[in-house]
């Protein structure tokens, strides 16, 4: 389990990480989408201990990442792929990690199976690694410890097709097992078929959450009003759900229940139209594009 509570992070005066909660359970693989920028990685690093947040909290597994005695036995976190000593072999580089963290013999040879690394490509040097290669390796360091959660960062990233469906199985079974994971993605395609439940993030802020098929069956209404606080506030006291699309809302409502939600809260409507998210792409698309970035879905 990952919980993240109002985390926010401010550079100077801007928020690039902006009052963000969400929960990744166990036994889901959880996509955490945004275009570039969105502040993911922030949050990433906020979760896992390597920047401090200006305000909220993070746990993992119930403590804060710092807190965790031999953290790699709990968390399998792959932050930059290319991150890695040039000058060491994949093999050593894992090698020294399980030495760190206590591990089995042979426990290394197993990791580099898993994630399909031949025995010349582990003994190759990273500098030497295409960036398919360093995504496994670095999967393959996360997986190491036999972890009960993952935080991956893009690991996606330079995969081919192959590739991303090796990487969607893998993932797929360490959930089924119980095991936790977080992923970011800039893409949407890439995640909509790896994750089980996502996180929308758009300039910091989450814009929508839920499981794949509740967003993707995103019927209901999308709605401006004078007063958008108000009218959310009367909607979901009234059962639905709704959620913030940029300005403005998107709500299970019909369009005659928003009407008489907003008639009954006294807040005057400016548009009402049925949600045009029929799909995940819309929904990213619609969630991402009042933020600023078109390419988010190439
Ligand atoms: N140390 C820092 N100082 C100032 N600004 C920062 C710092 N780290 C990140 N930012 C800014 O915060 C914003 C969010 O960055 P972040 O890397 O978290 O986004 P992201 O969603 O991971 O994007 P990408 O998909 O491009 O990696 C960006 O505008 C970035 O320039």
């Amino acid at each position: 389990m990952i919980t993240a509570e109002h985390l926010t992070r401010r550079y100077g005066t801007r928020a690039v990480v902006d009052d963000v909660s969400f929960t990744a359970r166990p036994g889901r693989v959880t996509g955490f989408l945004g275009p570039n920028g969105a502040g993911k990685s922030t949050t990433m690093r906020m979760l896992t201990g390597l920047t401090t947040p200006t305000s909220g909290r993070a746990t993992i597994l119930g403590s804060p990442f710092r807190e965790l005695a031999n953290p790699g036995r709990r968390v399998g976190v792959l932050l930059d792929a290319s991150a890695q000593h040039a000058g060491r072999t994949g093999r050593e580089v894992l090698h020294l990690s399980a030495r760190l963290m206590g591990l089995r013999p042979g426990r290394v040879e197993e990791v580099l199976a898993t994630v399909g690394l031949t025995t010349s490509e582990a003994g190759a040097r990273t500098r030497t690694y295409s960036l398919g290669m360093r995504q496994r390796l670095g999967l393959a360091h996360a997986l190491l410890g036999e972890p009960e959660v993952l935080i991956l960062d893009e690991p996606v990233n330079g995969l081919d097709p192959a590739g991303i469906r090796w990487m969607r199985a893998l993932l797929g079974d360490f959930a089924d097992a119980g095991g936790t994971v977080l992923l970011s993605s800039h893409l949407l395609r890439e995640v909509e078929a790896v994750a089980d439940d996502l996180v929308i993030i758009g300039s910091g802020r989450v814009v929508a959450q839920g499981s794949v098929e509740e967003l993707l069956a995103t019927p209901g209404t999308q709605v401006h009003s004078l007063d958008d606080d108000s009218l959310a506030r009367a909607l979901t006291a009234a059962g639905h759900e709704v959620t913030r699309a940029g300005a403005g809302l998107t709500t299970s409502a019909t369009a005659e229940e928003v009407g008489r939600t907003a008639l009954g809260a006294a807040v005057v409507l400016t548009d009402l139209r049925p949600s045009a998210a029929t799909g995940l792409e819309d929904l990213f698309f619609d969630t991402t594009a009042q933020h600023g970035r078109e390419e988010a879905a190439a």
